[in-house]
């Protein structure tokens, strides 16, 4: 058999000879054709961690696929179309990572994403149940309060739960946290670490700023602009984007820095630490995102709000306030 046939390359004869890393991890991200989804697959295609790669979406996958999969990279990328082929995209994965849903357009809130997302975030998590029960979950696709508990639902009802592999992602928050900090204290934002704990939307977003590393201080000015800022961070790219969607590569690098984590703790590496939002016990709440240490089994380790100024105790207040009609919202939904 010759390579061409009417002018192609066989893929059959190219897939035969494909070979990926002979070691890693198999990694699927669900949206990977839209906004975060394509350079988010474009780096995940450069992590050496990475042996095999399923790139799945309900439109525009096969160009996605061809191009990455030219870039000469040790992962083996397989693309996926369409809800007949999630079972296929799913099967043997050790991490998913879920961008599917709409972005909001100047003026909406995370919540009003609400209506369309659950739908779309309970569907697939369906499918990971049946298909690949013990993989981690990375949920990236908003609102990430109401998400995760939604995913967790859909879990319960499988009989396939672990607490320990659900993770909401809010590595953009700790991103951006740790740039405007660095801007106000003229640091390198690679050598601060910001906690950012509660959850995606709004006041819910709290930043520990007296828990930074390294130990710095702020005026009760800059403390306040800092923490607007971070809080509307998403909103500021929103408007930014005057209707054509939100954050996209900056979430990208987040959900990529994430999911490189979790992958570093799969294989065994000690000390991988990062804030998601996640199933908790730190407080009253059954979600709640804090500093969660991840290993071989997903979070490990979750960790303790420790001391809190008062204007920090304030925002939690508030935060947990709007964090439970959320939270709320999603296991009805999911339970109805
Ligand atoms: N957690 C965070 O920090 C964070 C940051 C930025 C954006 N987001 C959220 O991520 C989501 C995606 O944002 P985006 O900018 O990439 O949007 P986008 O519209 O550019 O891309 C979404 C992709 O999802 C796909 N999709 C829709 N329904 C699907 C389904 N049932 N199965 C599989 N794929 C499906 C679409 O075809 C599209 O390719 C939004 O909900 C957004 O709010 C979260
Ligand atoms: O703001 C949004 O709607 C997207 C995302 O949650 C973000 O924080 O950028």
């Amino acid at each position: 058999m010759g390579l061409k046939m009417e002018g192609k390359i066989s893929l059959e004869l190219t897939n035969c000879r494909a070979k990926g890393g002979s070691s890693g991890f198999k990694v699927a991200i669900l949206g990977a054709a839209g906004g975060i989804g394509q350079p988010l697959s474009m780096f995940m295609k450069m992590n050496p961690l990475v042996s095999v790669l399923h790139l799945y979406d309900v439109a525009n996958t096969p160009g996605v696929t061809s191009d990455i999969s030219h870039m000469d990279t040790g992962a083996v990328v397989r693309g996926f179309l369409g809800p007949q082929q999630l079972e296929n995209a799913l099967t043997g994965m050790d991490l998913v990572i879920i961008p599917a849903g709409v972005p909001r357009k100047p003026g909406m809130t995370r919540d009003d994403l609400f209506n369309i997302n659950a739908g779309i975030v309970k569907t697939l998590c369906e499918g990971i149940a049946k298909c690949c029960p013990n993989a981690i979950v990375n949920i990236i696709s908003n609102p990430v309060n109401s998400t995760v508990p939604i995913a967790a639902e859909v879990f319960k009802k499988a009989g396939t739960y672990d607490p320990k592999k659900l993770l909401g992602v809010t590595m953009l928050d700790v991103v951006r946290a740790n740039t405007f900090v660095a801007e106000v204290l003229g640091l390198d934002p690679r050598e601060v670490d910001v906690p950012v704990v509660g959850g995606h939307a709004g006041i819910t977003i709290l930043p520990l700023l007296s828990q930074i590393n390294p130990p710095c201080s702020f005026t009760s000015e800059e403390a306040a602009y800092l923490t607007s800022r971070i809080q509307n961070g998403g909103t500021e790219v929103v408007e930014a984007k005057a209707g054509v969607g939100s954050a996209t590569l900056s979430m990208a690098y987040a959900a990529v820095k994430f999911a490189d984590a979790c992958l570093r703790g799969l294989r065994g590496d000690a000390d991988v630490i990062k804030c998601a939002f996640v199933p908790s016990v730190v407080t009253e709440l059954p979600f709640f995102a804090s500093k969660v240490r991840l290993g071989r089994n997903g979070i490990e380790e979750i960790y303790a709000l420790g001391p809190l100024n008062e204007s920090e105790r304030a925002g939690l207040k508030m935060a947990k306030k709007e964090l439970a009609v959320s939270i709320e919202k999603g296991i009805l939904f999911a339970t109805k």
